[in-house]
């Protein structure tokens, strides 16, 4: 009797929980984050609005998200190129871009947020998207290395409130950490733990703690590789060859660094100084100053430590 009521309960929740399915979306910020999120969502199903400030980013978006999609479509469709064509268009085809997040969180069951890493500016955005969202929409933020509680704080909605770490590049990486706030309400935890699993993603629960699981251990290991190439003890082409050859990671850390965005590192790195000024690990870099006051922002601007402009 009790199997037939944990079996009727389960199935019960299955059911109500695929009713209540996460179907619409709203990622905001089109930059490598979120247009590989927008391109995830739409490739699982998913209706999806990308936000940006500029219809020029937006263009670049798009872009981007198509580019990828060949490569895909490179490997599934190398002998149908029609099923190719027809793939990539049905994709974009439920991706569509606006300027005014307002309006685009309207008819959003979820909302990602993938702007710049600054506190001020993303409590800014979600004071200001809670006024303007339906009651059951969920907010989520994607941040590296804010706490979610700090920013979930300038809402009505912390019940409705977690966090949705992803890994870059989004298309290719399987992990995705979803993070509650105390006050995270379970069933919005269950349905960030759904909607990961329809994106087909591996997800893991994370408390709000500093960096969640991943970050927790990358940072420090990517903060010491920079002292090391400042005190001279090692070149970065060497690190990245020891820590590739070594250790067995598919990138070394200055590989990494320009891949995930030198510009985001110094906001992860002076976000965490300015919260922790005690601890002598987050002291600014000498090294990533100099390259982000050079613009040299990493593959995104064409160069970081490594030169990626076509030659
Ligand atoms: C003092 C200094 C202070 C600094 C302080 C701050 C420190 C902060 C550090 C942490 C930052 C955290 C950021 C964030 O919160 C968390 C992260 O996201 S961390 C990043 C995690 N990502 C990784 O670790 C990536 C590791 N790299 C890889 O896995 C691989 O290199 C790669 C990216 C998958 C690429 O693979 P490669 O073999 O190298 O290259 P290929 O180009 O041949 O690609 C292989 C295969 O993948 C396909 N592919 C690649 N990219 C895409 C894409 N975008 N879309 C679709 N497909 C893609 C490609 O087509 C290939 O397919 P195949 O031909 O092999 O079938
Ligand atoms: N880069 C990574 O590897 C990585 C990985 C995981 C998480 N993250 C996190 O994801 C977030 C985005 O990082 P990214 O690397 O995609 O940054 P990015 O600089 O590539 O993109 C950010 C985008 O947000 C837009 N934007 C800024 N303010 C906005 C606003 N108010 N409204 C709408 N759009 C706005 C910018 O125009 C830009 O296109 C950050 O919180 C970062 O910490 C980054």
């Amino acid at each position: 009797m009790a199997q037939i009521f944990r079996t009727t309960v389960r199935s019960f929740a299955t059911t109500s929980s695929r009713q209540n399915a996460i179907k619409t979306v709203t990622v905001i910020g089109g930059g490598l984050m979120g247009s590989g999120i927008a391109q995830v969502a739409a490739t699982t199903g998913h209706q999806v609005v990308m936000v940006d400030q500029t219809d020029d980013i937006l263009g670049k978006s798009k872009a981007s998200i198509q580019k990828s999609l060949q490569r895909v479509v490179k490997k599934k469709f190398a002998e149908d190129p029609k099923g190719g064509e027809q793939f990539v268009s049905d994709i974009l085809g439920r991706i569509t871009t606006q300027t005014d997040s307002n309006a685009a969180v309207a008819n959003s069951d979820l909302v990602i947020e993938a702007i710049v890493e600054n506190i001020d500016v993303k409590k800014k955005l979600f004071s200001s998207l809670d006024k303007a969202a339906p009651q059951h929409t969920i907010f989520t933020s994607n941040t590296s290395s804010l706490p979610i509680g700090d920013i979930a704080v300038s809402t009505q909605r912390q019940d409705r409130f977690g966090g949705l770490h992803f890994f870059n590049p989004v298309p290719m990486m399987k992990l995705l950490e979803v993070v509650r706030i105390p006050a995270t309400s379970d069933e919005t935890f269950n349905k960030l733990s759904d909607f990961g699993k329809a994106m087909k993603k591996t997800t893991v629960d994370c408390k709000d703690t500093p960096g969640f699981i991943v970050n927790r251990l990358l940072v420090p290991y990517t903060i010491e590789a920079m002292r090391m190439v400042e005190r001279g003890d090692a070149s970065f082409k060497d690190v990245d060859t020891a820590m590739k050859l070594g250790a067995g990671y598919p990138m070394g850390p200055f590989e990494l660094s320009d891949y995930v965005g030198l510009d985001t590192m110094k906001f992860i790195l002076d976000g965490w100084a300015e919260k922790y000024p005690e601890n002598p690990l987050f002291q600014p870099s000498a090294l990533l100053n100099k390259y982000v006051a050079e613009g040299k922002l990493g593959a995104k601007s064409g160069e970081g430590f490594y030169n990626y402009k076509k030659k």
